[in-house]
């Protein structure tokens, strides 16, 4: 992972961070990642996430998942939702079909789950259901739904279904009643921490991806961890990105220039947000694409409010499509030339011109989306988001905001006596029709 901070930096952005407060801001660094040192050695809550590397069994999971590879399935579906979707969807959407196709039921919209589930090829469809709390009513409820289909196509659900959960709730006693593979979440770890573990990697292993390669490229990231920004592409990240936010960039607009990386931006914005959203502070996460954005969003980054800072992530090298030769008028210029030349030259257009606006900027880059190198990427987001929670004094790996509107929708749908579900009876009315 290549991560380039040059455009953050105040000779080129307002607000941006100069070379000084980031020579000032490395004591807290090094201190910070002896912290965070301590937190993998030790297993520590959270911490744990940066130890999945060395700790996750790729053998296990190739070994859960053999009955269902050798169903050579044409698609995995994995019921789950938040981390215990967008890691594998992130993996899986990086790394291409491989030898199944990847769809993810990670919200209870009906007529969305209705419609996939006539598309799916249920025979031939893999299921993946993930639940750390195995408690999570979304997930539970799609796979309920999903289970009855199968039934009732008379396709047994039971061969194709393995599971990674807790060790205990719901979904276990479900796997274990029914004799399903189960494999267990990893310890200590947030599920938005989970991609390099069975929550991401299962969907990958059905397909035939290098699940060892994702996690010798998290490897990579944790062998990078040093005791400085500047010799660490992670912490160079975390750091400008926290240095940013105090000078007013309260925004972080993701922009992948790769449509396999969409995925990684839904990813990163809850790691981001689920992570660093307390105490009144942390950058609001923007998903974006390039180039298909600069068609939509890029007006508002160059000359709105400069409270943004954008990342762009990009692979080195990707397999390329030629433009045909045209003499059509005024598109000559562009035959003989590349799709790749073309996203290429837009990247470095819009890097440039956020930069002459002052908008500050950071470019990630990986060699390419093989195997590795999305294992270091989603490793070195992970370390810097631990290394930004460090810095502004939060708790990284807890997620507290999220339960009032759990226990409302729980007591709106009689699953218990929840005052927060009063509060929804009584709002505030104003309706326009
Ligand atoms: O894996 P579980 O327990 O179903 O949780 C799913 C998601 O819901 C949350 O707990 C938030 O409600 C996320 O942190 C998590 O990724």
């Amino acid at each position: 992972m290549y991560v380039d901070i040059g455009n953050a930096l105040s000779s080129v952005a307002t607000p941006g961070v100069s070379r000084a407060s980031l020579e000032r801001l490395d004591e807290r660094v090094a201190a910070a990642h002896e912290r965070i040192e301590r937190g993998i050695e030790d297993r520590e809550f959270g911490y744990a996430a940066l130890a999945l590397p060395e700790d996750t069994d790729a053998d296990a999971i190739e070994s859960a998942v053999e009955p269902l590879v050798e169903l050579d399935v044409d698609a995995v579906l994995t019921v789950g939702i938040g981390g215990s979707a967008l890691g594998a969807a992130t993996v899986s959407g990086a790394l291409g079909p491989g030898r199944a196709g990847t769809f993810h039921l990670d919200n209870v919209d009906p007529q969305r789950t209705a419609r996939l589930l006539d598309d799916l090829p249920l025979a031939d469809t893999a299921v993946h259901v993930v639940s750390r709390s195995g408690t999570t009513a979304e997930t539970l409820s799609n796979f309920l739904v999903v289970r009855e289909a199968y039934e009732r196509e008379g396709v047994d659900w039971t061969e194709r279904t393995v599971v990674t959960t807790g060790p205990d709730g719901p979904l276990r006693a479900l796997s274990e009643q029914e004799g399903l593979p189960a494999l267990d979440v990893p310890e200590g770890v947030p599920g938005r921490f989970s991609a390099l573990s069975t929550v991401g990697l299962v969907p990958a292993a059905i397909q035939g991806h290098d699940v060892a390669g994702l996690l010798a490229g998290g490897r990579a990231g944790r062998e990078s961890l040093a005791g400085s920004l500047f010799d660490c592409p992670a912490y160079a990240y975390g750091a400008v990105s926290y240095a940013l936010e105090q000078r007013g960039a309260t925004q972080q607009v993701c922009m992948p220039y790769a449509e396999d990386l969409e995925y990684f931006a839904e990813w990163f914005a809850q790691l981001w947000a689920e992570s660093l959203g307390k105490d009144g502070l942390g950058q609001t996460p923007v998903r974006a694409l390039g180039a298909t954005d600069q068609h939509s969003q890029l007006q508002l980054y160059r000359a709105g409010r400069h409270d943004k800072q954008v990342t762009f992530v990009r692979p080195r090298d990707r397999p390329d499509v030629p433009i045909p030769d045209t003499d059509v008028e005024g598109l000559s210029y562009l035959g003989g030339s590349s799709l790749g030349d073309l996203l290429d030259a837009e990247f470095e257009a819009t890097e440039a011109s956020l930069a002459a606006a002052g908008l500050p900027n950071v470019r990630v880059e990986l060699d390419a989306l093989d195997a590795e190198s999305v294992g270091e990427l989603l490793y070195g987001f992970e370390a810097a988001c631990v290394l930004v929670g460090e810095l502004m004094g939060v708790e990284t790996f807890t997620q507290p905001a999220v339960e009032w509107g759990k226990r409302a929708a729980r007591g709106l749908l009689g699953g218990g006596e929840f005052e927060e579900a009063d509060a929804v009876a009584e709002k505030e009315r104003l309706l326009v029709e």
